[in-house]
């Protein structure tokens, strides 16, 4: 069974958003592979138990049986990472087309590395009168390089400092999102490769975050890193990790947002 838009129960038809199509009663079986963390940020009692209004059940993946002797799915929704698991899951989709996978192995790799998974911004090329879309300079520091090379790198690809220091791989895991400030080149030796390092963009410490699913785009606002001075660049030496600034917590959706903060905003749209 293929899925070709957002599920809606019926009952709230006046909300109809175009791309939705009306829940016809069948049953929408959603196999989930998630990992326990994941599931309980994801999987909250109040969000399955819409799903369930509107005719989707969640059912977890046995991962100690194979796949294939589970279900029947009509959608496998999976966050797990390793090679294994890429296997497992890309046999099952070649064996049960008609089962929608969230998503192909193959349709995400690109996004578990913080280079690749900027390229297409990048690719967009998208500048108009009203402003570009593009993402800070950066840097990969490869886990073949010694970290004491990192400053003469840095100096030598013409970085301009501070520099956001991110781990190069994304897989979920909390190291993954463990990201530091660098206020000057040479205490980036203590970091660890592999890593994208990536001039830091003053953004009024607000940031907007769009989730896109299929049709539907949803913006949220966030909290985020406050701008840094020359001033005090000059004054601060060291690379300090900070925590996730910007996660759901860090809501600046109700905030005022200062005029000068929207208009600069509005001439340039970067991608972290
Ligand atoms: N180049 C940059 N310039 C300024 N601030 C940045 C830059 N890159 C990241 N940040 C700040 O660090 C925060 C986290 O960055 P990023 O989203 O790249 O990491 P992440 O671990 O994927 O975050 P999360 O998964 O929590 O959204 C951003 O919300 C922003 O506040
Ligand atoms: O701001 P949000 O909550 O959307 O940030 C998400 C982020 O977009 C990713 O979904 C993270 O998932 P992983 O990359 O798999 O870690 C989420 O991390 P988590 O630790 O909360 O699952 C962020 O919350």
């Amino acid at each position: 069974m293929r899925l070709n838009g957002e599920i809606s129960s019926g009952e709230d038809e006046k909300e109809k958003q175009p791309g939705t199509t009306t829940f016809s009663g069948q049953k929408v079986v959603v196999g989930y592979a998630l990992t326990s963390k994941k599931k309980k940020s994801f999987l909250q009692p109040s969000f399955t138990s819409l799903a369930r209004n509107k005719g989707i059940i969640f059912v977890a993946v046995d991962l100690k049986k194979p796949l294939p002797e589970q279900g029947p799915f009509d959608i496998i929704l999976h966050k797990l990472s390793g090679e294994e698991w890429d296997d497992i899951i890309e046999d099952y989709r070649q064996k049960h087309p008609e089962v929608t996978v969230l998503d192909p192995p193959d349709a995400i790799r690109h996004l578990h590395n913080r280079q690749s998974m900027l390229q297409d911004v990048v690719d967009l090329n998208l500048s108009d009168c009203h402003g570009k879309v593009s993402i800070p300079r950066q840097l990969v520091i490869t886990k073949e390089k010694d970290p004491s090379s990192i400053p003469y790198e840095v100096t030598k690809a013409g970085m301009k400092l501070p520099l956001v220091a991110k781990p190069l791989v994304v897989d979920g895991t909390a190291k993954s999102h463990e990201l530091f400030l660098a206020y000057d080149e040479f205490s980036l030796s203590e970091l660890e490769p592999p890593l994208v390092l990536q001039e830091f963009v003053n953004h009024g410490g607000l940031l907007f975050k769009i989730y896109v699913v299929g049709e539907t785009i949803k913006v949220v606002r966030r909290f985020s890193l406050p701008n840094i001075s020359k001033r005090e660049l000059s004054k601060v030496a060291g690379v300090f990790r900070f925590p996730r600034v910007s996660c759901a917590a860090a809501s600046a959706d109700d905030a005022d947002l200062d005029p000068n903060i929207a208009v600069t905003l509005h001439f340039q749209m970067i991608y972290t």
